[in-house]
């Protein structure tokens, strides 16, 4: 790797980082994260890079979500389940569908710093930064909380520690036992006023389970059953504290960024010769970069040329941001020039942030009809085009909140005050995430007809 270090992004241009007025106190607290140990291990980011690249050949699903940003006030161990057992509710409705495994990695255990549109928000003419993530300032509106503080960086260290500490047990502890997560879909199916919909595929996964269980294979007997493996990923916006949580292997002599299994670049950061390229391209991790509606064939080709040089399969996941309006136009040039050049992607959909509007309350919200649209068309894309849709990419909760429309349960733009809780961008509850699996569930089976 040419003239790379995990410093060397310091010598680009930079975008969406905050202003620290105390350069000591910043060098302080990196000098001190250098010496913390990693939060995961390269041998498990390792794994998630083979799986990612089964997954680029057609050979498995990658299911990616969780909050668009974590919040250090909403730090506690119900959250944390409600959203584990939702992704692996997700997960065993899209498995079964597409007959294959399926790759999870949660926006969790460190999903803290966010870039925004505008570097101010104002609220009846007062003007303050705007907030970027407990990583760096606080969500309220008040002079001091806007105050980028690097200290927060260690806050964010140990929340992610802890969070992660709950995922690993809960993984491997019984919560992610393959019968109970299927008795939690069937109470979902049970109360869903569109359950007809939805209980075609649920009684199917419940005659599959049985099957296994007459055939001998029970959680007793079969450690995966009663496992699960989920991994953890956040944008690497804040590059102070990416990269004091980069370190060299010592297996492989390789650099990681041990913040996070899969970390990726944002659409607002992904310039080539910027400082959030310079650093990915570096660190050994399966990276995503986000690709949103005006993204052109030659930026991709560019892109993975800067960060995949070797076209290493299960470095790169694209991952889509179109919007349920552009999509269709937008994705075919771009499947296809990568298809040509055959390289070796992950395509994932994030069908989120092409589709924040505004309610006439103000409040940001997404409808679920158009993230529904989104991935639907993104399925299209790739059938037509005879390539892989490879992953989801979603900002969901356990929780029930109201922060985006539509749905069976029919939020309303009036019904978003009820519980609009997010941080950041309007994510799905639980509900409608499920909802959303056993929607594209025909679609993924299809697209998965006739592949291993
Ligand atoms: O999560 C993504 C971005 O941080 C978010 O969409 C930006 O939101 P904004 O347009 O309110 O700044
Ligand atoms: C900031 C995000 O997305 P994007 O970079 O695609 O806007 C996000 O995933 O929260
Ligand atoms: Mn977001």
């Amino acid at each position: 790797m040419t003239n790379w270090s995990a410093r060397s992004w310091r010598d680009k241009p930079i975008q969406q980082q905050p202003n620290y007025t105390d350069p000591d106190q910043l060098k302080t607290v990196e000098h001190q994260l250098k010496t913390y140990p990693p939060l995961v291990f390269a041998e498990e980011i390792r794994a998630l890079r083979t799986q990612l690249g089964r997954v680029s050949q057609g050979k498995g699903f990658l299911l990616q979500g969780g909050d668009c940003a974590e919040s250090f006030a909403d730090f506690n161990a119900p959250k944390i389940r409600d959203t584990f057992k939702v992704i692996l509710q997700m997960a065993v409705v899209l498995t079964f569908a597409g007959s294959c495994p399926v790759t999870k990695v949660a926006r969790m255990a460190g999903q803290y710093a966010k870039p925004r549109s505008s570097d101010l928000e104002s609220i009846d003419g007062v003007e303050l930064p705007s907030y970027r993530g407990d990583i760096i300032n606080g969500s309220e509106f008040t002079s001091a909380a806007r105050q980028p503080d690097p200290q927060r960086m260690m806050q964010a260290y140990h929340h992610s520690a802890a969070t992660l500490n709950l995922l690993r047990a809960f993984a491997q502890g019984g919560l992610a036992d393959l019968h109970k997560v299927h008795k939690w879909n069937m109470s979902f199916v049970a109360a869903n006023p569109l359950k007809d919909q939805y209980l075609k595929v649920a009684e199917q996964i419940q005659s599959a389970l049985k099957f296994m269980e007459v055939m001998g294979i029970t959680a007793e007997t079969n450690a995966t059953i009663h496992e699960t493996q989920l991994f953890t990923s956040h944008e690497a916006l804040l590059l102070p504290y990416e990269e004091a949580l980069t370190r060299t292997d010592t297996l492989t002599g390789l650099p990681y960024d041990c913040s996070a299994h899969m970390v990726w670049i944002g659409e607002r950061t992904r310039q080539l010769d910027h400082a959030h390229v310079e650093f990915m391209r570096g660190i050994h991790n399966p990276i995503g970069v986000k690709i949103g509606p005006t993204t052109k064939p030659d930026d991709v080709i560019h892109l993975l040329d800067a960060l995949n040089p070797e076209n290493e399969m299960g470095r790169m996941t694209l991952i889509t941001r179109m919007g349920a309006g552009n999509l269709a136009d937008a994705l075919p040039a771009l499947v296809r020039r990568v298809k040509a050049e055959g390289r070796h992607v992950v395509w994932s959909s994030d069908p989120m942030h092409g589709n924040t509007v505004k309610a006439e309350n103000g409040l940001k919200t997404r409808n679920f009809d158009a993230i529904h649209q989104e991935l639907r068309q993104f399925f299209a894309v790739h059938q037509a085009e005879g390539t892989y849709p490879g992953g989801v990419h979603l900002e969901m909760t356990g929780e029930d909140v109201t922060e985006c429309t539509g749905g069976a349960y029919q939020i309303s733009e009036q019904d978003l005050t009820q519980r609009y809780r997010t941080q950041c961008d309007p994510r799905l509850n639980a509900d409608q995430v499920l909802e959303l699996a056993f929607l594209v569930a025909d679609s993924l089976r299809e697209a998965r007809q006739g592949r291993g």
